[in-house]
């Protein structure tokens, strides 16, 4: 094979993983930005593959060291905000023609210490992590194109009644039985996807990025709650449904759910009825549902989701 018939696939590279924590002390009141930082940058870099020319590898070093410098310059809004300050810092060099860049975002809440009253109060500079979920982003920029998700992964769910698993084809390997009432527990993963270029011209002031991210959270734990559920897939769409009718700003809301199942132990070896009290909690395997919710008519935007492990 002449080096010819072998040629660069699509690629990209950079930082993974910069632990950035982001104090904000303009008050005695301080503010904390918790985030795990990726930058990939994208580009014409076949030189450096095949050659070993780095004369336009912007050094993953580099990346880093950005990172931590705007965090310190621009301060850490919210994931979102900073990823498109970073996106957009990379894409204006010659070098780079798109990338990805992704955060995770821890978050802490203020210690509750006693008041002067006894009443309880927020601490000014102490935290705990809260372990709901991890809230995440990524922007891709690709052919000079924006594509913004917000999500969370993780937020972890059960209901004990409202849910039941019934309907559904039986062949020669079909053992599970009907329920009309089961435990439904799943760790709920979502990525949503922004209306074209939110973060464009002034866009991200008018995009209040917190605050579509509570109404996502509590729409998804609302509907887990609400809807009785005949499948884990109709829970998911429920949750979809009801994001895209509340908040036009999504286009595209993408979930990852495993079936967290849990067993009704067989307690008549011991004399015992188990009418749904003592389970057990099962770990491998699990049912896994991927599924996306999207306005009818809305454009295919693909690169917002490729090589993103999980979504469909
Ligand atoms: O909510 C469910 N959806 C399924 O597709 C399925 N399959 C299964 O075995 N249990 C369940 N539960």
């Amino acid at each position: 094979m002449s080096s010819s018939d072998v040629v660069l696939g699509p690629n990209q590279y950079g930082k993974a993983e910069v632990r950035v924590v982001r104090v904000n002390r303009e008050t005695p009141v301080h503010r904390l930005m918790d985030l795990n930082v990726s930058s990939l940058l994208r580009g014409d870099f076949t030189d450096c593959y095949r050659s070993g020319d780095n004369s336009r590898v912007i050094a993953t070093d580099t990346q880093k060291n950005t990172v931590y410098a705007f965090a310190k310059e621009h301060g850490i809004s919210t994931p979102e905000e900073f990823l498109l300050l970073l996106g957009r810092h990379f894409t204006a060099q010659d070098e780079v023609s798109g990338g990805r860049w992704t955060a995770e975002s821890y978050p802490w809440e203020r210690i509750q210490v006693p008041g002067p009253e006894g009443e309880p109060r927020a601490h000014e500079h102490s935290f705990v992590k809260s372990k709901q979920e991890i809230r995440t982003a990524a922007l891709t920029v690709q052919d000079g194109v924006e594509h913004l998700l917000g999500g969370f992964s993780d937020l972890t769910v059960l209901k004990t009644t409202g849910s039941e698993f019934s309907g559904f084809p039986r062949d020669r390997y079909t053992t599970l039985p009907e329920t009309q009432d089961r435990i439904m527990a799943t760790d709920i993963t979502a990525r949503w996807l922004f209306a074209a270029d939110p973060g464009a011209q002034g866009g991200a002031a008018e995009t209040d990025f917190d605050a579509v991210y509570a109404t996502v959270k509590q729409l998804v734990l609302e509907q887990f709650a609400l809807v009785h559920s005949l499948s884990l897939q109709q829970t998911l769409y429920a949750a979809g449904e009801a994001v895209l009718g509340a908040v036009p700003e999504i286009e595209d809301i993408r979930f990852v759910m495993p079936n967290n199942h849990h067993y009704v132990v067989d307690l008549s070896r011991f004399g015992l009825e188990n009418p749904n009290e003592v389970f057990q909690a099962g770990d491998r395997p699990y049912g896994l549902m991927n599924a996306s919710v999207t306005r009818r008519g809305a454009p295919s935007r693909p690169h917002a989701w490729e090589w993103l492990g999980g979504f469909c």
